[in-house]
């Protein structure tokens, strides 16, 4: 990752919806509160409070090693798998706290879902990509799992170019085709949040293009969080924008503000390149 891929600045801002709408206000969908991380020793996010909008996207952007990913993984609670990382405070989703250890995972990963920078089709079907995570949580009779397959694929502007071939192998797909198919993946288990880890970073404009695209179509429907390291790309596609710094969560607000009156030093230096 170079620097200018980091900062290219300065950014032309066009956001895909209207000023008025993106300033009407939301309910937050998911809050974190006085969320701090550690990988060991290493305290890696300190004191993060941030409420992610319902039914809008979200982008967090900020220098590399800032802590992006980090917190993105936090809301789903992947590090628990990890001996040493341990996260505090709290990520509240549908009035609880999903980081306490009573909270089952199973129902975590059902509400929020999560799609990562390098698509991961499982070695199935294009078919049994989608069918397999259903599965998991609902026994459907054939009919309705060849409906909610079609649904899922209609949703990640997929459809109309597998219909054909649903029994052929995912990996045979294009790299941009397998990320629509793993987003189809996410939407299929009916989630309320989606996040989204660079989803685009492994891919080519064109297909660059249709995810972002899709972004925009899905937040009619789901929460979206999305970590890039491209700014235009944050302008283009999100409604909000939080920039972080050194594990800290600089300033957070809707995006054109966020972009063209940043209230922060550092927000200014970082979106006009002065450092990255
Ligand atoms: N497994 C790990 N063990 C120890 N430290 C880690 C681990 N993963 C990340 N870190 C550290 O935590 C901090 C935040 O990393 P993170 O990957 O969240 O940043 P980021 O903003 O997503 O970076 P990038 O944009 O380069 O992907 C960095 O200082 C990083 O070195």
């Amino acid at each position: 990752m170079t620097d200018a891929m980091i900062n290219p600045a300065p950014i032309a801002i066009s956001t895909a919806v209207p000023a008025a709408v993106e300033l009407a206000p939301r309910s937050a969908k998911l809050t974190a509160r006085n969320l701090a991380f550690h990988y060991g020793a290493f305290t890696a996010l300190k004191d993060i409070n941030l409420e992610v909008p319902e039914k809008r996207v979200t982008a967090l952007i900020g220098p590399s090693g800032c802590g992006k990913s980090t917190l993105l993984r936090i809301f789903n609670r992947i590090y628990s798998i990890y001996p040493g990382q341990r996260a505090t405070g709290e990520v509240i989703l549908d009035g609880e706290n999903v980081l306490d250890p009573k909270y089952p995972l199973n129902k975590l990963r059902s509400k929020i879902g999560m799609v990562f920078q390098k698509p991961v089709p499982f070695p199935m079907s294009i078919y049994d990509n989608i069918a397999y995570g259903i599965g998991h949580y609902e026994k459907l009779s054939r009919s309705t799992m060849d409906d909610r397959v079609e649904e899922a694929l209609r949703q990640a502007a997929l459809w109309d170019e597998v219909k054909d071939k649903l029994k052929q192998n995912a990996l045979g797909l294009s790299g941009g085709q397998q990320q629509r198919l793993c987003i189809g993946r996410a939407v299929a288990l009916k989630p309320e949040v989606i996040l989204f880890d660079e989803p685009t970073s492994a891919l080519d404009p064109i297909a660059t293009g249709k995810i972002e695209q899709l972004i925009a179509e899905l937040k009619q429907q789901f929460t979206i969080l999305i970590v890039t390291h491209n700014m235009q790309q944050a302008a283009r596609c999100s409604d909000y924008t939080a920039f972080m710094y050194l594990g800290e969560l600089v300033e957070h607000g809707v995006t054109s503000t966020l972009f063209t009156k940043p209230t922060k030093q550092q927000t200014e230096d970082y979106i006009t390149g002065r450092f990255g």
